[in-house]
């Protein structure tokens, strides 16, 4: 396939066949932003303000970044009657759609609930893991560019499930505007605190506290460069969940469904932002350029449209494959964070899919439905990081400690090993520690 626009859209037509193929690709999924140097410079002077100057600073950048005027963080405060309100304001339709949408979120989130375990040793001794929630998680809803009440579920209804005792979410409102259900999930979702804060301050407000907003144990929840960058540098300060970077999809597809839906289905996921990536990937080289025809066609539709267009253009492909097998090798090597299997036989597939943040299977599964409500987490490890990183969910929440209880002939059996180990190490006080308690 040739890189020339149709109809006006610009996406990159790769073949596997091309020489230069594996160049092409590695550009095309090369995302850099994190590591912009400016960016860098930028968030590490908000972070450094934040926790110089706390509120005074949060209340600074969010007038600037966020276009604002505040006096006081007073202002960037919801309280909880203002989430009820929220709530019983919204459209029945909505508060409905919001509710069952929460449901199906917790009744998946339910099944993931890791059990504290023990087992007893032949002399009494009990070893084992207890696993305990976080204190207080501090929740970053996006805000930018959109607004998304189901990030809100996506990132509370976890930890709620997880048993953590207070919850923090902060999101930014641009120029003052309140998204009515953004605020009504947090209510739903049984947020503790509402700040109306984003970007890099906003993270760094939740690490190291402020006046105003708690600081809190992990940092979770998606964001724009600003925030990935800042949530890299407070790691270590506080937890985070990952780095996730803009929202990607990867269709691949037999040639059986319908051209118009997997049209859809890609700029479902390039409406999110400018770096957004959608790719499709074939064998069918009549289909793929169908699908072509239904981007060209319906692009202009779009109430996103220059979004969707740029996105396209930045980091869209259309690539044609040569069979099933080679589809499946890109699929492990991109590593994406939604997979569409738009064939026949997806069970098939499935073993064979080894790095993928959702695998979303058979013509019928959009990815939308993934987003909004099916159950699954939506934040999901993006740029290829699912080769390692795994859906947010109930256990980054948690965390485990062991349990070592010792009788006293266990004592006996295990200092004698640690006493040998210890010396051996040159560490005595470890050795003479263990070998006190042996049996005389
Ligand atoms: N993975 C997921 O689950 C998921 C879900 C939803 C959205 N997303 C992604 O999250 C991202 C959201 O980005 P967004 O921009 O819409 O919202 P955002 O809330 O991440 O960022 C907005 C904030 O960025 C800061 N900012 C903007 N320009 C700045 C500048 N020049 N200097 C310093 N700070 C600046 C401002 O403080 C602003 O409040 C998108 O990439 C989207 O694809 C991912
Ligand atoms: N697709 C996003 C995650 O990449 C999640 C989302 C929220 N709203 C719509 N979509
Ligand atoms: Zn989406």
């Amino acid at each position: 396939m040739s890189q020339s626009p149709i109809d006006g859209v610009d996406i990159a037509r790769l073949s596997t066949l091309q020489a230069d193929f594996d160049h092409r690709l590695a550009h095309l999924l090369a995302w850099e932003g994190v590591s912009d140097a400016e960016v860098q410079q930028r968030v590490d002077e908000i972070l450094a303000a934040v926790k110089a100057r706390g509120d005074a600073a949060l209340v600074e950048y969010s007038n600037r970044f966020d276009r604002l005027a505040v006096a006081s963080m007073a202002e960037l405060t919801l309280s909880e009657g203002r989430l009820r309100q929220a709530f019983e304001g919204l459209p029945a339709a909505q508060r409905e759609a919001l509710s069952s949408a929460a449901e199906r979120i917790r009744a998946y989130h339910e099944r993931q609930k890791p059990a504290s375990w023990h087992y007893t040793e032949a002399d009494g001794t009990v070893l084992g893991q207890q696993v305990t929630p976080l204190d207080r998680a501090g929740i970053y809803v996006p805000g930018g560019k959109a607004a998304y009440p189901s990030s809100v579920l996506m990132n509370a209804i976890p930890a709620h499930v997880a048993g953590v005792r207070e919850i923090v979410m902060v999101v930014p409102t641009p120029d003052g505007i309140l998204n009515e259900l953004v605020l009504a999930a947090a209510y739903l979702a049984g947020v503790d605190h509402v700040f109306t804060i984003g970007g890099a301050q906003a993270v760094a407000a939740l690490a190291f506290g402020t006046e105003t907003v708690p600081r809190v144990d992990k940092v979770v929840g998606p964001g724009n460069i600003y925030v990935a960058t800042a949530k890299r540098a407070v790691f270590g300060q506080v937890g985070i969940d990952m780095i996730a970077g803009p929202s990607e999809i990867l269709v691949v597809s037999d040639g059986g469904t319908d051209p118009d839906w997997l049209a859809m289905d890609l700029f479902s996921q390039a409406e999110h932002d400018e770096d957004a990536q959608a790719v499709l990937v074939s064998w069918d080289l009549e289909h793929l350029q169908a699908v072509e025809a239904s981007i060209a066609r319906l692009l202009p539709t779009l109430e996103r449209a220059p979004i969707v267009r740029e996105s396209l253009a930045r980091r869209g492909a259309l690539i044609h494959c040569r069979d099933r097998d080679e589809a499946m090798l890109l699929i492990n090597r991109i590593a994406p964070e939604h997979l569409e299997l738009s064939v026949a036989n997806p069970e098939g597939w499935l073993p064979q899919v080894r790095h993928a943040g959702a695998i979303f299977m058979g013509r019928y599964t959009a990815e939308a439905l993934g987003d909004y409500c099916a159950g699954p987490n939506h934040v999901l490890p993006t740029s290829g990081t699912a080769r390692f990183s795994s859906p947010l969910g109930v256990y980054d929440f948690q965390k485990r400690s062991s349990i070592i209880h010792c009788s006293a002939e266990g004592a006996g059996e295990l200092g004698k090993l640690a006493s040998t180990l210890a010396r051996g190490e040159s560490l005595t006080a470890h050795a003479r520690s263990a070998e006190y308690r042996l049996k005389p």
